[in-house]
């Protein structure tokens, strides 16, 4: 099942700069280990903010949950989560 995840990304203002550069790279490494096991098929970033739309592919809703509650930035997402099905009218 696909699953259009629209995510905010709020990082404190205050997080120390050592720990926010920390966190930035154990959250790119959890992104590349979840898009290359193929669950994680597209990240894009929102032009001029700090949120992006990510499609996953998975089993079940809490499948999906895990996933999202893998990712170490977590904690700091506002997020929509959107269920896809097919559309009548697509050609792919
Ligand atoms: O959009 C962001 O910066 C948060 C994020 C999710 C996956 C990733 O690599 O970064």
């Amino acid at each position: 099942m696909l699953y259009c995840v629209m995510i905010d990304v709020n990082l404190p203002a205050d997080m120390d700069s050592a720990e926010l550069a920390k966190l930035k790279e154990v959250e790119r490494l959890r992104a590349i280990e979840l898009q290359e096991s193929g669950k994680f098929v597209h990240l894009w970033r929102v032009a001029g903010r700090m949120a992006n739309i990510s499609i996953f592919d998975c089993e079940s809703n809490d499948e999906l949950h895990e996933l999202l509650t893998s990712l170490p930035m977590f904690p700091y997402f506002s997020l929509k989560v959107v269920p896809l099905a097919k559309h009548p009218s697509s050609i792919k």
